[in-house]
């Protein structure tokens, strides 16, 4: 029956999957880590893929870009499709001199300058956090693999062009935030709505201090350390 974003039916999305926002990063997953993957969505070009890992079941699911985006599909994923452990693996810009391009930011809370939360909770100020048990495996796997990964509060922001980026990603960062994307904050707060478990991995694909950044071609395909140990928790 499906959604209106989703055309897979029940059951053919597994417990556990993979988010990327970017949709040809999820076929590239499906195509590279999975055994039998097969596509289950690709309305809107959104595509979705379950297959195997080590002989488990894991689907991979492409979320689009912004919170909004992050929204529709991870609302739809947990509600309908009844997901239960999410992992985001996306790409951040690093706020910091000692957070390096291609380095890993684990996720352990987001900070926004979004408004959904407010227009939710009202006065209250919510703290989106990860999943402890995935955050502490994550971390663990990382270090196993040698893969250059730090834990740390991450800001997800509305824009991608911010007018006063710079003004605000010194504030933060002297406030130790590493990276900003712009999905977490929904993810986290979604989680926590649904009693699920959610986690977000990013690769530094752009250092907002010295201007370096990947190319479009890497932030699709380099970022399989990442996605190795997301794979692996
Ligand atoms: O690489 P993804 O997962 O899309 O994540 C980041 O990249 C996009 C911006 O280029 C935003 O979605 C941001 O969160
Ligand atoms: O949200 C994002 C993602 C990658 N790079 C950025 O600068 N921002």
């Amino acid at each position: 029956m499906g959604t209106p974003h989703n055309r897979a039916e029940i059951g053919d999305i597994a417990e556990k999957i993979l988010l990327p926002g970017d949709p040809l990063r999820a076929k590239f997953i499906a195509e590279n880590f999975l055994e039998n993957a097969v596509c289950y969505n690709d309305v809107r070009g959104m595509f979705g893929y379950t297959g195997t890992y080590k002989g488990e079941k894991v689907s991979v699911q492409g979320t689009g870009m912004g919170m909004p985006s992050m929204h529709i599909y991870a609302n739809e994923l947990m509600e309908v499709y009844k997901v239960k452990k999410f992992i985001r693996v996306g790409t951040c810009g690093s706020l910091r001199e000692d957070v390096y391009l291609k380095d890993v930011v684990i996720a352990m809370g987001s900070t926004t300058d979004s408004n959904m939360n407010k227009d939710r909770f009202g006065s209250i100020s919510f703290a989106p956090t990860a999943s402890f048990s995935l955050l502490k495996r994550a971390y663990e796997i990382a270090m196993e693999k040698k893969v250059p990964a730090i834990v740390s509060n991450i800001f997800t922001s509305d824009k991608f062009y911010d007018d006063n980026a710079q003004q605000k990603n010194s504030l933060l960062a002297s406030y130790g935030i590493a990276a900003v994307d712009m999905e977490t904050c929904e993810l986290y707060t979604l989680a926590a709505k649904h009693h699920v478990e959610a986690l977000t991995m990013l690769t530094v694909s752009d250092h907002l201090l010295t201007g370096e950044k990947c190319t479009a071609q890497e932030r699709q395909t380099s970022f399989n350390d990442m996605i190795k140990v997301a794979l692996e928790i």
